[in-house]
């Protein structure tokens, strides 16, 4: 079931548990995510996608009823070794969600927020950064004139090329992406998808997605999880036209979920 062909995974979960209170949301995952490539979670809702993912940079930690037992390495490191400093794990392991969520600032304050928290730039440094950041999220050329207007000014589709562009910012490994185009119209959703394309040159990127046509377009390896528990994970294509479950089968042909 496991992919072992990659030689070394950037993130990798061994026998992942994670429990809220008393209910098991993840039942022992395994899973490597391969270095520079787009990995897709998909299942039926309530299954255990987003969950999985906000473990990889350790955003559950937040809610007081987690337990997780397990592990999860980055780059060969244990992320819950009592060393890790979770601000800089969350830096390298950067998130985009499902609505895009702009800081009530400027376009540019948005973007530097994150280099001005965790570095000393001057101004010309912090200029060059939010240029890189917006051209890397294929921004920069519908908010070069504007930007020390509000975010919160841009279309839906814009902000959240602009959030992509806050997490580049910090220059992360890898970007966890929680249906960042469900709240999004097709055209948006088609210029997400490109540059994740592009993305995935410098990046790695994981993303949870419902829409399992945007699954085949844009993903190397794609993750069926039922009931907490990851059932198939492989090629993308394989998975899609060639399953070996029978519960992977019933799911991509809609049979449920
Ligand atoms: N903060 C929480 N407290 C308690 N239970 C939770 C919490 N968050 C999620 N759960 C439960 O954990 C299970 C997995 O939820 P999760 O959000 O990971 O699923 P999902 O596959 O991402 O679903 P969706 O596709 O609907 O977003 C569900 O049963 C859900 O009710």
């Amino acid at each position: 079931m496991l992919d072992n062909a990659k030689p070394q995974p950037i993130l990798e979960s061994k026998n992942l548990h994670l429990y809220y209170g008393e209910t098991e949301a993840l039942k022992g995952i395994d899973m490597k995510i391969g270095k520079n490539e787009i990995t897709a979670l998909i299942g039926p809702s309530g299954c255990g996608k987003s969950t999985f993912l906000k473990t990889l940079n350790r955003m559950n930690d937040l809610i007081p009823s987690v337990r997780i037992t397990g592990e999860v390495t980055l780059q060969g490191k244990d992320i819950f070794s009592p060393d890790v400093d979770v601000t800089a794990l969350r830096r390298q392991v950067g998130m985009v969600f499902q609505k895009p969520n702009p800081f009530p600032m400027s376009i540019y304050d948005n973007i530097a927020y994150g280099p001005r928290l965790h570095g000393n730039h001057s101004k010309h440094e912090l200029d060059e950064i939010v240029e890189n950041a917006l051209r890397g999220a294929a921004l920069w050329d519908e908010v070069k004139d504007r930007l020390k207007k509000s975010a919160l000014g841009l279309s839906g589709g814009q902000q959240q090329r602009l959030c992509i562009a806050r997490a580049l910012a910090v220059q992360p490994d890898v970007l966890l992406m929680d249906e960042p185009t469900s709240a999004l119209d097709p055209g948006s959703t088609l210029r997400i998808e490109d540059l994740m394309a592009e993305l995935k040159k410098n990046y790695t990127v994981v993303i949870v997605t419902h829409n399992m046509q945007q699954a085949t377009r844009i993903s190397d390896k794609t993750a069926f999880f039922l009931v907490g528990e990851l059932i198939e994970f492989g090629d993308t294509k394989q998975i899609f036209t060639n399953p070996h479950e029978k519960k992977t089968e019933d799911y991509i042909t809609g049979r449920f979920g």
